[in-house]
């Protein structure tokens, strides 16, 4: 029974089915343009298989000769036990030679193999719609570029070689044993069923355990990813302990069931020895008794040849030994070829498309008509979210949004960027429905500053260079001063080369804004998406992150989503949304006119709060 498909994604193995067998075999596509470099390895395998597999024949002339028994030879071999002996030696330094030259290969194969697999995997992340982020946790994403691709790594670079050889050596063993002797190969393969069939029995509960112990160990990591995510809360709710203990609970808990797994391995390790030896003791009784047997008996043996089957027998144990492995391997790399085969075949977004040939590129003067916006999120389809949104803002023009929290404010300015397909409705951009315009260049001419502001971990001016890559260093610096930011980037003994730290955290809130201005000025768009912050500044520093959106939303179509009620008395416009609809429309004086109005009301609230 797989019970793998229970818990979901971190279960590392699949059943062999032709059907999946076929799928991971897709992920081979990325072998196809390195495989030369793969024959070159399947043929140095296949030598090094093959120098092994004449050991044992040879070691069995070193006991003829030895015994002076030298008719039986080969005429072209050396006819002295030192002669033997360096023949032997010589295969030795051709068989590594091989293994040198196969493990160059197969590396090569699978270390630019895997760099193409996640620079197509990660660019197809990149490019996938947001709902796909929002049905899916980070480590899972993570996990599929990282482990995924890991165990895929192994499989190309040792699996398959290892696998093959061990068919080969398997393959060519019994054939050796067979002409040497069939009654002894027989009686030797006759132990072989109840052996194996035990050793599977045992593996099966030791897989199920070490399953049951990766899964319960993936569970405390997502709660250290979680706390460190969230350490600011865990620290705030001093809830330190009780993190330390449900990491503790959740260790103990795989402890115990590596406990168990390990009694089964110690258990399946002794079962392995008893049955290895008493396996080649047996072949060995049997065999001694053929070599007692008087020359004239078919079933009688030489001593060389008898020293020959053992060896090949040991061989043939080994490999079976070591197919069972080989294909617990080939499970999991068929799992993890599987789910990043899932990810490549989404759709992305239409990103990045060629520009059709004599098409100018899209100018955009910022005139935005929202008419019946119908949405619902893909990932909430039972909540409607905006019911019906209809609103024109002619280009230039500021408009701000305000209403109650979870009204549809952040949602209306999202669906401007075509992060979400509508429900219904549409929304044009100088008259042309987006629908119809390309991603990249919609998106190109809007700039936005979000309520927090996410840098990313390099330097403040590689932040506001994220704004219009290329840009020249005095561009920057100007924008950094239109955004009121220069001052305390110049205020750092580094400069615009102050490390801002993993997402921002070492910049002040006002900051981080301030920077996200300057990225937003240096972008120069001709929308503008403002979500005010909700996490109050200090007056100083309101007055200034103020003052560069203002001078940000000079000459461009500006939506403000607004918190605070007093930064949007100069708009032309108000939207107040409520429920997901438009309730209310007009200039700051006509909708505080308006006594029962939910304007005038949040305005009272408001200045009552303050
Ligand atoms: N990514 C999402 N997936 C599913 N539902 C969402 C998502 N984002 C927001 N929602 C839901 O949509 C509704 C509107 O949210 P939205 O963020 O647009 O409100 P808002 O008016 O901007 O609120 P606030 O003022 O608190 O930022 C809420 O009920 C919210 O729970």
């Amino acid at each position: 029974m797989n019970t793998s498909g229970q818990a979901g994604v971190d279960v590392p193995k699949v059943k062999l089915t032709k059907e999946n067998f076929k799928q991971g075999l897709r992920i081979f596509r990325f072998v196809l343009p390195y495989k030369g470099a793969f024959i070159a390895g399947l043929l140095l395998l296949l030598l090094s298989s093959a120098s092994t597999m004449v050991m044992p024949k040879i070691l069995s002339y070193l006991v003829a000769i030895a015994n002076h028994q030298t008719d039986t030879l080969p005429s072209y071999l050396p006819k002295t036990v030192t002669g033997i002996a360096l023949v032997l030696f010589g295969v030795v330094v051709l068989q590594g030679f091989f293994s040198f030259g196969r493990i160059f290969f197969f590396t090569r194969v699978s270390e630019f193999t895997v760099r193409d697999i996640r620079r197509t995997l990660y660019k197809k992340l990149v490019t996938l719609p947001i709902p796909f982020f929002e049905q899916r946790r980070v480590g899972e994403i993570t996990s599929r570029l990282t482990a995924d691709v890991t165990t895929i790594q192994e499989t190309f670079s040792l699996t398959i070689a290892e696998f093959l050889r061990q068919i080969l050596t398997l393959l060519a063993g019994v054939a050796f044993i067979m002409w040497n002797s069939w009654q002894l190969s027989l009686f030797m393969l006759a132990t072989f069923p109840p052996l194996v069939l035990l050793a599977l029995l045992f593996g099966r509960s030791i897989r199920t355990f070490s399953k049951q112990t990766q899964d319960e160990l993936a569970k405390t990591n997502v709660v250290l990813e979680e706390t460190m995510q969230g350490i600011n809360s865990v620290k705030a709710f001093t809830s330190e302990q009780h993190e330390v203990s449900r990491y503790g609970a959740g260790l103990n808990r795989a402890v115990q069931l590596a406990l168990k797994s390990g009694m089964y391995r110690g258990a399946f390790v002794s079962f392995i020895i008893v049955a290895v030896f008493g396996g080649i003791f047996l072949v060995l009784w049997r065999g001694a008794t053929f070599v007692e047997l008087p020359v004239s008996d078919s079933r009688h043996l030489e001593l060389k040849d008898l020293i020959e089957f053992i060896l090949y027998t040991v061989f043939i144990g080994a490999s079976v030994g070591g197919l069972g492995e080989m294909y617990g391997k080939i499970q999991s790399s068929l799992g993890a070829s599987e789910r990043i085969l899932e990810i490549l075949d989404e759709t992305s977004e239409p990103v990045h498309q060629p520009r059709p040939a004599g098409a100018a590129p899209l100018q955009v003067r910022g005139e935005i008509d929202y008419q019946n916006v119908q949405f619902r999120y893909p990932t909430r389809p039972d909540l409607a979210v905006l019911k019906d949104i209809s609103f024109h803002i002619k280009a230039g023009e500021k408009v701000a949004l305000v209403g109650p929290s979870g009204a549809g404010k952040s949602t209306i300015v999202q669906l401007l960027m075509h992060l979400y397909p509508l429900s219904s409705g549409s929304i044009s951009v100088d008259g042309r429905n987006i629908d119809d315009l390309d991603l990249t260049e919609l998106r190109q001419h809007i700039g936005i500053v979000p309520q927090e502001t996410l840098l990313f971990g390099g330097t403040i001016g590689e932040n506001i260079l994220y704004g219009r890559p290329g840009a020249s260093e005095a561009d920057v610096v100007d924008a950094a001063r239109r955004a009121n930011a220069w001052q305390f980037i110049q205020s750092f003994p580094e400069g615009l080369d102050t490390v801002v730290g993993e997402r921002g955290i070492k910049l002040s809130g006002g900051q981080r804004q301030r920077i996200a201005i300057a990225r937003a000025i240096l972008k120069n768009p001709a929308i503008l998406l403002l979500d005010e912050a909700t996490s109050a500044l200090d007056s100083e520093s309101e007055k200034l992150v103020q003052q560069a959106m203002d001078e940000l939303m000079q000459n461009r179509t500006s939506i403000i989503i607004a918190h605070r009620l007093s930064t949007i008395r100069k708009v032309d416009k108000i939207l107040v949304i409520d429920g997901g609809r438009i309730v209310e429309q007009g200039s700051h004086e006509e909708l505080s006119n308006d006594d029962n109005g939910l304007y005038a009301n949040l305005l009272k609230l408001q200045f009552e709060l303050t």
